[in-house]
């Protein structure tokens, strides 16, 4: 069969569909994750209704599709009548880390690009730019898709929710190069290099724990402005000194994306597409939701995402190959601090509104706490926990899996996938276990009494054996989906047998992450944990491992790049199998999870893809 070729996209509303193209990247891969659905709401203080400046707005129901944008912001923002009568050269779908793209793209002024975006525009506004709201995006459906995922009883059918970012550019706020397992390192590190400002701190704090870095790992003229933190928490330095004193080492204070002129957060749309507004080819277009990729022959349409299961896809007339998202598993043990032992300053301060209120007059002056982030993070092997047990639960997760494919129960590719994680597990130089020190509340249960101090330790993993799907149920008028997380099944369990406390009827939650968790909550017998915290959740009452059981986030890999026999979706140089100018250019090429938040290696896929498109290698 010939290869596909792409004419058209079909976007929301009906006016856009005869948007002509040469060439067209498609992305948006959500990733997942399950974040307390309260979170949000304390933070922010009065900021939230202070909000955006409201560029611009869409309201989307099933029944519904409302435009609604302000041609005020800039002028390369524009509106879908505007857009049928003109032919791009490329269109770009989606402005996370595509973004990147669009500006490499247009820097030929002969090569004419729209980019279409299915969230808004959130310049100037304060969630978004003030580096300590960072959380006040979770799940707001300004800013979040917050898609609702399958309950499975692997997850004891729990309702999680899947956030995604919403709106013009990719808006991550921690910094974190992946460790060097992460496949090409040399050429990893190139790229990253290329899209980052390293600013080191400017004032440092003597009695805090402090920020390194190796200048080698950081850039020095790309657009995206990171620092090192200028606030340190307390929390932080109870964090640190207790993994210390436990004899791990892996912790440390990372950097964020802000840049320390403004003390603003910097992400893909300010860096990449804000200071080339006035570039007469480039066409803007937020609210814009792409629903279907056309081919030339009019006769096949590929879903306008992923990578879904043949069986479905048939039923929607749709070839596709594989579909085997990873995910961060993540759960989160949440301590009160003792404010008598220290005066604890955490972001729960934020839910007193006086508080937020100075704090925001204190950013506009380049002071306060607003200036920073989440700073404190350990990445720990596997193997530090307790290094006898847990490589005898390498041993048994090995078994499990070998067993399972002489069974025929693991596809092959998938069964490469796991020869890689086993080896990284057993490595005891490679983090598996992430723990984030996140100063204030982060529960998935009630929101606390106010006026308390809390640390929440975020537990993730950063191998997971389970994999999830993402399955299209019909294509329109809008595109629907089934996201399904698998945790703690692969497809069924794969267990650690390691505790001694558990029972056979608890071994089936025994994962790693479980592992993960009584980790942290056994840091509560070493000092200054010892003194400083008390566990509230999951709280004392909960000791058996199902009850620890958690969610996650950052997916990846629905559409791998991988050869087609493994279950790839693009080959290395982004184009989707069997396809002419159809490429995928986002973290969801990424095949196996890494040790390290995405958005570097987002950048760096960005940075790498527009060499790749404009033909520089
Ligand atoms: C809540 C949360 C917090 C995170 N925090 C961090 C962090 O602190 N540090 C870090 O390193 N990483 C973080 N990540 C991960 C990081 O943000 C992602 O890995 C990264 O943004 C992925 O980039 P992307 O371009 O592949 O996808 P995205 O950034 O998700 O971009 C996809 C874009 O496509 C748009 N889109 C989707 N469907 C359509 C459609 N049909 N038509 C048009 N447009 C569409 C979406 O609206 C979105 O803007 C976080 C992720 C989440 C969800």
């Amino acid at each position: 069969m010939d290869p596909l070729e792409v004419t058209a996209v079909l976007a929301l509303p009906a006016a856009l569909s005869a948007v002509g193209v040469d060439n067209v990247l498609v992305s948006p891969e959500y990733s997942l994750a399950q974040l307390p659905l309260h979170f949000a709401k304390g933070l922010t203080g009065d900021l939230a209704s202070a909000g955006s400046s409201g560029h611009s707005n869409t309201s989307r129901t099933s029944e519904s599709w409302t435009w609604e944008i302000d041609h005020l912001i800039c002028h390369f923002l524009t509106t879908p009548d505007e857009l049928t009568s003109k032919a791009f050269d490329y269109i770009v779908v989606g402005a996370g880390v595509r973004a990147v793209l669009v500006s490499s793209l247009t820097e030929d002024a002969n090569v004419n690009v729209l980019l279409l975006e299915a969230g808004g525009v959130h310049y100037d506004d304060p969630v978004v730019d003030i580096p300590a709201q960072f959380a006040a995006t979770f799940l707001n459906p300004k800013y979040d898709w917050g898609f609702p995922v399958v309950k499975q009883a692997c997850s004891n059918n729990v309702q999680h929710v899947w956030p995604r970012g919403k709106g013009l550019g990719m808006i991550p706020l921690s910094n974190h190069p992946p460790s060097q397992d992460a496949g090409n390192w040399v050429d990893f590190q190139k790229y990253s290099l290329r899209a980052e400002t390293f600013h080191p701190r400017l004032r440092r704090s003597p009695t805090r724990s402090p920020h390194t870095y190796n200048e080698k790992n950081r850039g020095t003229s790309g657009p995206v402005g990171v620092t090192d933190p200028i606030h340190a928490y307390t929390a932080d330095k109870v964090f640190i000194d207790t993994l210390v004193n436990k004899g791990v080492t892996g912790a440390y204070i990372a950097s964020n994306n802000v840049d320390p002129r403004t003390w603003k957060r910097t992400y893909s749309a300010s860096a990449y597409l804000h200071p080339y507004e006035d570039r007469q080819n480039l066409v803007v277009l937020p609210n814009a939701y792409v629903t279907r990729v056309l081919w030339a022959d009019e006769k096949e349409t590929l879903k306008e995402t992923s990578s879904p299961r043949p069986e479905l896809l048939e039923k929607l007339g749709v070839d596709a190959k594989l579909d085997l998202p990873g995910e961060h598993h993540f759960a989160s043990v949440v301590f009160e601090l003792d404010t008598t032992k220290a005066d604890h300053q955490t972001l729960d301060l934020f839910f007193n509104p006086e508080f937020a209120k100075e704090s925001i007059r204190l950013h506009a002056e380049g002071k306060g706490t607003h200036r920073t982030g989440i700073t404190a993070f350990a990445f720990l092997p596997l193997t530090s926990r307790a290094p006898e047990e847990t490589s005898a639960a390498i041993g048994n997760l090995e078994k499990d899996i070998k067993d399972r494919i002489a069974k025929g129960e693991i596809p092959p590719a998938l069964a490469k996938q796991y020869d890689i994680q086993l080896e990284t597990l057993k490595d005891k130089g490679l983090p598996d276990m992430e723990l984030i020190a996140f100063p204030g509340f982060f529960g998935a249960r009630e929101i606390p009494a106010p006026g308390k101090r809390f640390l929440s330790i975020l537990v993730m993993l950063n191998h997971p054996i389970s994999r999830g799907s993402i399955v299209s149920c019909n294509l329109l008028p809008l595109p629907d989906r089934e996201l399904t997380l698998e945790f703690f099944s692969t497809p069924r369990p794969i267990t650690l047998r390691t505790s001694q406390r558990s029972s056979p009827t608890t071994s089936r939650k025994n994962s790693v992450l479980v592992e993960h968790v009584k980790f942290v909550r056994s840091l509560t017998e070493i000092e200054p944990f010892k003194s400083n915290c008390t566990e509230v959740q999951p709280g004392p009452a909960c000791t058996t491992d199902e009850q620890i059981a958690g969610a996650s986030s950052h997916t990846v890999g629905s559409c791998s790049m991988l050869p087609r026999e493994d279950g790839g979706v693009v080959d290395s140089k982004l184009k989707v199998y069997g396809t002419k100018n159809l490429r995928v250019a986002d973290i969801s090429i990424v095949p196996l999870h890494i040790a390290a938040h995405m958005q570097t290696t987002a950048y760096a896929i960005g940075e790498k893809a527009a060499d790749i498109v404009k033909g520089v290698i």
